[in-house]
Order: C-alpha cells, then structure tokens, then sequence
C-alpha cells in the first residue's frame, strides 16, 4: 500500500510541479494525459495514504516494535518526501538513495525483523541486492526521462553527473549482486543458480545505452522483472544453502 500511496504522490507532484507533461516519453500517467483530473488523483493519494496507516497500524497492533513503528513512520514521510515538501528527494539527486533504502533496506530488512524480532548479516546482505537490483530500475527511468527533468528542473543523478554515467552504474550494481553473495555458494551450483539472473541483468546493462525513446520503456519492464528474477534466484539459493 506504501508503495501505491508513493507512487499515486509522484504523480501528483510531479504534475503540478511540471515535470510530467503530456508529451512525456514515458509510460502515459493519467493526469498527464487528461485520463483523470487532480481532484481525483488528490483524492486517490489520500485513500491511498489512509489505507497505508490503517494497514500499518493493523501490522503494528499484531506484532509490536518500537523499531517498525519507527520504519512506519519513516514510510510515511517517504510517500510525500520522495516528490514534496521542502527538500523532494527525487528533485535533489537522492530518487536512487530512497529507492535503495525503502525498496532495499527498509523491505527486506523490515519484513525479517517484523517476522523474526531481529536482524542477521544475511538479511542485510540480501536487502543490499534487493535494492541495488531496484535502483536499477529508477536508472532506465532516469535515462529515459533526462531531457524532461532537465527542463523541469528536476536534479536527478543523470541530469547532475551527465546520463553517460548510468549504463556504468547499472552494470556496477549488477556486478556487485553476485560478489555480496559469495558467502552462500555452498553448495558450488548455487553460483550457477546466480548466473540466471547475473546473465539477464548484464546483457540489458549492455543495452542501456543503444535503446532509446520509448524503447526503454521495455527496457524498463524487463529491469522490473529481473528484480522479480533476483527474488526467485535468492529464494532458492537461500533454501539450498541451509540445507548444506
Ligand atoms: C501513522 C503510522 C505511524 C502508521 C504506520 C504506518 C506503517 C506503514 C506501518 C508499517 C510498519 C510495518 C508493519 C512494517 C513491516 C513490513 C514492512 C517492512 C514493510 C515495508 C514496506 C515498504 C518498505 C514500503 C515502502 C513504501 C515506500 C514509501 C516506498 C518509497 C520508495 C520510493 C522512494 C519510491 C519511488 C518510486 C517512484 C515513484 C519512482 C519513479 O518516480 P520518478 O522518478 O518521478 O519517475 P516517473 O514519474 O517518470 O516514472
């Protein structure tokens, strides 16, 4: 639900500050392409948000930590703080920052300590993944949209350092994935079962750079999915490694 209520808000904000307009090249969002009216899109943000702390509030009442209450709370903010208020992070270099931290840290983390009442280096190093597998994705959106946050004034990590940079650090991250999991290539074919995803990833990094226009749109969809992948391949890496 957090993570509907943040994207509702990132299309709301970035409407009414201009950085989504109608000839955005992008996937078509409904307040730019006239589908839907700010007053009903301000009006989903806000059953969004409610639906949000209802949900949360139901997890926290089931499982009490002052420590989710704490992620709860940072949630919260996040929904507004990544498009909003006085500092919107997406507008100041720091998309890629949130998005490793809340789609990384925050929800592999969070979930295994709301599950397990602590932490343990394996979630941290399967969060790492997770979110630098997700960051990708905020890559081939940025790439896609630097022109259209240029003009708009919207400060991302390829409209400050240049889009040249991003193919790099897709395929830094991509490389990183398989070295923070050394420590579970017990038994030697789970190293294999990494190379699925490390295959997949590394070729589209490699296509970064040729696609472009609404050809990364696609680009865009099979990087999502390799998270979905990456998910998977650690899933049964993580079941094979605790039966050895
Ligand atoms: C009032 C109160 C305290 C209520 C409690 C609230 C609450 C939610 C409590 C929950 C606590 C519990 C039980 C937690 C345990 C379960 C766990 C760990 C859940 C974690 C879920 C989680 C991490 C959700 C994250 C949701 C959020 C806020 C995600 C934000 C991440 C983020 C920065 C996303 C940006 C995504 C977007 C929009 C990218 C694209 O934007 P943009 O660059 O503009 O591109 P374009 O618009 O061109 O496409």
């Amino acid at each position: 639900m957090g993570q509907i209520a943040c994207n509702v808000a990132n299309d709301y904000f970035d409407f009414k500050q201009g950085a989504d307009k109608e000839d955005r090249v992008g996937f078509a969002r409904p307040l730019a392409t006239g589908a839907l009216s700010v007053r009903q899109v301000k009006k989903v943000l806000y059953i969004t948000v409610v639906l949000t702390a209802i949900v949360g509030i139901i997890a926290l009442c089931l499982n009490f930590s002052w420590w989710i209450l704490g992620l709860g709370i940072a949630i919260m903010i996040a929904i507004f703080a990544y498009s909003t208020g006085p500092f919107p992070l997406a507008y100041h270099g720091l998309g890629d920052v949130a998005v490793f931290l809340f789609y990384g840290l925050a929800a592999t983390m969070g979930s295994y300590y709301y599950l397990c009442g602590s932490l343990s280096w394996d979630a941290i190093i399967l969060a790492t993944c997770m979110g630098l597998a997700s960051v990708n994705i905020l890559i081939v959106n940025n790439y896609r949209d630097v022109e259209e946050d240029r003009r708009a004034n919207k400060r991302t990590i390829a409209v400050i350092y240049g889009k040249e940079l991003l193919p790099l650090l897709y395929r830094t991250n991509t490389v990183l994935i398989p070295i923070l999991c050394l420590a579970f290539y017990r038994p030697i074919w789970n190293f294999l079962i990494m190379m699925i995803f490390f295959l997949y990833e590394i070729r589209l990094s490699s296509q970064l750079r040729e696609t472009k226009g609404k050809d990364l749109d696609n680009l865009l969809k099979r990087t999502s999915q390799g998270v979905l992948l990456l998910a998977i391949v650690l899933i049964a890496i993580i079941l094979i490694h605790l039966r050895y």
